[in-house]
């Protein structure tokens, strides 16, 4: 066989795998959290850029939500504002919600729009703000000490949790060749703005829009165990063992967390991947080895 006729069978082979996945997600959501530790490599913004935009001429309806977590870090160091976390949330006073908001939904969100653009598409960028998307309500978290095992109030600021989410422009958008790219920063009807974690956002607009599919593109291939060990599929159950003994720590709460919330409240699939893998998103939806851990009820 000639190499002419072997490249022909392998792009056969291709096609034949992702035209049945191509038709099972079209005019389905699929809500990508794009984290701010997947970012940075320029190379890879533009591949994610490419994988968003594809989606979209695919006749999939993609909805971005971003983080930017150590963007804000470095910009709260630049300023000489420390901040701290816990339970994985950053510790929110005014003068660094402020921060918050001009990382957020100012540079970062503007990159990814522009990226997309790039791409020949029509990206728009937002926050729970506009259209009045989302409001949120100071965050009541509660831990529970390891050591004396009393359950105890973070304070932690001006970090909300979204309590309600409008639909209606995402529906809107949905209709329109408008891709949105989505900043965590949301207004309480308190008159504050509140520091949302963005996977928690992300959690919140896929349960409001009963996304297909909710992914979340890290800098791990996935939750891993105590070797450090891809897992690739957790039950919830499971996955609140693991937040308990400690295996998942960090960043990765927020993440599992809104993922068992997320299944509780309709969506479909949720799968914790690598944002460092090109084309991570594509390889996700459209072909049949998924990579990461998918988190199952
Ligand atoms: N069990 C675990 N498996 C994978 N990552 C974990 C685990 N426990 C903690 N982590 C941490 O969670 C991080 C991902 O969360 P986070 O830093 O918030 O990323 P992002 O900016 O993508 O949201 C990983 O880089 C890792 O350091
Ligand atoms: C309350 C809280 O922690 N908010 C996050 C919002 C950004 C975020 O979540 O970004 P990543 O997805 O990149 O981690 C923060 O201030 O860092």
């Amino acid at each position: 066989m000639d190499a002419q006729s072997t490249n022909g069978e392998q792009q056969a082979a291709l096609l034949a795998e992702t035209l049945p996945f191509m038709q099972a997600y079209e005019h389905k959501t699929v809500v990508v959290k794009y984290g701010g530790h997947a970012m940075g490599n320029p190379e890879l913004g533009k591949a994610f850029a490419r994988d968003i935009a594809l989606l979209k001429q695919s006749g999939i309806n993609p909805i971005v939500v971003h983080g930017g977590g150590p963007q804000i870090g470095a910009m709260l160091n630049k300023l000489g504002i420390e901040s701290h976390f816990e339970h994985g949330l950053r510790v929110t006073d005014q003068r660094t919600v402020e921060v918050v908001e001009m990382v957020l939904a100012g540079s970062i969100n503007k990159e990814i729009v522009a990226l997309i653009n790039a791409e020949g598409e029509w990206a728009i960028g937002l926050c729970g703000k506009d259209g009045n998307m989302v409001f949120a309500e100071k965050a009541k978290k509660t831990v529970i000490d390891p050591d004396s095992n009393i359950e105890r109030v973070l304070d932690l600021g001006f970090v909300g949790e979204p309590v309600e989410v409008d639909r209606t422009l995402l529906d809107l958008l949905a209709r329109s060749e408008l891709i949105p790219v989505i900043a965590p920063v949301a207004p309480g009807r308190d008159g504050a703005t509140y520091n949302i974690n963005a996977d928690t956002f992300a959690g919140a607009i896929a349960g409001a829009v009963s996304a297909s599919r909710l992914l979340f593109l890290t800098d791990v291939p996935g939750v891993l165990d105590r070797e450090g060990k891809l897992i690739k599929q957790l039950t919830v159950a499971e996955a609140r063992t693991l937040i308990r003994d400690g295996t998942i720590s960090g960043g990765m709460i927020p993440k599992v967390e809104t993922c068992i919330e997320a299944l509780e409240r309709g969506v479909e699939g949720v799968v914790i991947l690598n944002g460092k893998t090109r084309h991570a998103v594509l390889l996700e939806l459209l072909t049949e080895h998924g990579a990461g851990t998918l988190i199952v009820r």
